[in-house]
């Protein structure tokens, strides 16, 4: 199953600068498991800000609940999640 997910992220000014590298260097190696597993399967910075908009390929609507409340950086999203299915003019079988 395939998902259009938008994650803003907003570290309050003022959060411990250690603190926030260590989240955000967690966050950078659970996304790269994820990404070679083929869980996470694009993601693109939002031009101009601390955004991304990603697609996920899970089981489940349960498993991406899952993997998204267990990023390191959860506390801090503003998380917009999109179902998708493939088009019907698609000439990709993989976009499903
Ligand atoms: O930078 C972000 O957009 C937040 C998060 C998503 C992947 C990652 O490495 O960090």
């Amino acid at each position: 199953m395939l998902f259009h997910v938008e994650m803003d992220v907003d570290i309050p000014l003022g959060f411990d600068a250690e603190e926030a590298a260590r989240l955000k260097a967690a966050e950078k190696a659970r996304f790269q498991e994820l990404q070679r597993a083929g869980t996470w399967r694009h993601i693109w910075r939002v031009v101009g800000q601390y955004a991304n908009v990603s697609i996920f390929d899970v089981g489940s609507n349960a498993e991406l609940h899952d993997i998204l409340m267990s990023l390191p950086l959860y506390p801090f999203m503003t998380i917009r999640v999109t179902a998708l299915c493939r088009h019907p003019s698609s000439l990709h079988d993989d976009d499903r």
